[in-house]
């Protein structure tokens, strides 16, 4: 098959590489001119412009975004709404807010446009081989075009159709959510070691837990390799940055009436850590300072 993959970044170029490994033609576009030069390095179509990718498509055209979700995305939906036709597909592999998946779909579909909101995860490498996708869209009919892709490029079992459009953003991010916990779990734990008496290696614990232990995992092997770079980390900062994947569970599992307490607090944790002191500390130092003359550290 042929396929328009546009947004070419960390993401994008290994996805390309991925469909070309599997016996697919792609054309690639990206605003930034360096990356398309690298995807047509590796054998993609270079295209100028959504134009000129939309021109190197036979139809039904299928097109996938690997956008960074928000603007970008939403206003490459916009055009490509616009300027595509009843049958062709729209795919978008980013990590969308699900409701504004199943708006981008309602608009595309009512022009007869297939639309399907692919959540991916696996990161950088499972973006190059045997990837994980979940899968809202249009209808399961529609979804069996797109299939032989989804064969080559996930890991076995490594795709689902889950539905109506949305419910793929909505699957990918729970998983995120999941991500939130797993990850916080992982940091406290080592936090604690860090703190204990005795001594421990990072490094070797994590390799002990991945050889057979209930938490062995993908993220306790990144944990491992992290350690057997910088023993204890210490050449990077403890902020954890989020793209809203957790945010949007939170504000889920609220709306859902569901309690979520790890997910909520791992995403208060990375809120947390963006900052070098909080105001609720200095009130609640204040306070103690207050009732009790506890002592307060002073700034200067
Ligand atoms: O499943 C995955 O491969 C990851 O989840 C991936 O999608 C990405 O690394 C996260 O979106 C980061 O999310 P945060 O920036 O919110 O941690």
């Amino acid at each position: 098959m042929k396929i328009g993959l546009v947004g070419l970044g960390k993401m994008g170029s290994n996805l390309a590489q991925n469909m070309m490994d599997n016996g697919h033609e792609v054309v690639g576009f990206d605003l930034n001119k360096d990356f398309v030069k690298e995807v047509a390095g590796f054998g993609a179509e270079a295209a100028t412009s959504l134009d000129d990718l939309l021109s190197k498509l036979p139809s039904p055209k299928v097109v996938w975004l690997m956008l960074p979700a928000g603007k970008p995305t939403e206003s490459t939906v916009a055009t490509l709404t616009e300027v595509l036709s009843a049958g062709d597909y729209i795919v978008d592999g980013g990590n969308s807010f699900w409701q504004n998946s199943v708006a981008d779909a309602k608009k595309a579909e009512a022009k007869g446009i297939n639309f399907f909101d692919c959540g991916t995860s696996g990161g950088q490498s499972g973006a190059r081989h045997d990837g994980n996708f979940m899968i809202g869209g249009t209808s399961a009919e529609a979804f069996e075009t797109l299939k032989p892709i989804f064969e080559g490029i996930a890991q076995e079992n490594g795709y689902l159709y889950t539905g109506a459009a949305g419910s793929g953003h909505y699957l990918k991010m729970v998983h995120n959510g999941i991500e939130y916990g797993m990850m916080e779990a992982i940091g406290e734990g080592f936090d604690v070691l860090e703190h204990s008496d005795f001594d421990y290696d990072n490094e070797a614990v994590a390799r002990l837990w991945n050889s057979g232990s209930v938490v062995r995992s993908w993220l306790m092997e990144l944990a491992q390799e992290a350690f057997s770079k910088d023993a204890n980390l210490e050449e990077i900062r403890g902020t954890m940055h989020s793209s809203g994947e957790g945010k949007w569970t939170l504000q889920e599992a609220l709306n859902q009436e569901v309690p979520v307490p790890v997910i909520s607090l791992a995403l208060m944790m990375r809120y947390r850590s963006m900052e070098n002191d909080t105001f609720t500390g200095k009130v609640v130092s204040a306070l103690r300072n207050g009732f009790g003359g506890h002592a307060v550290d002073k700034i200067k």
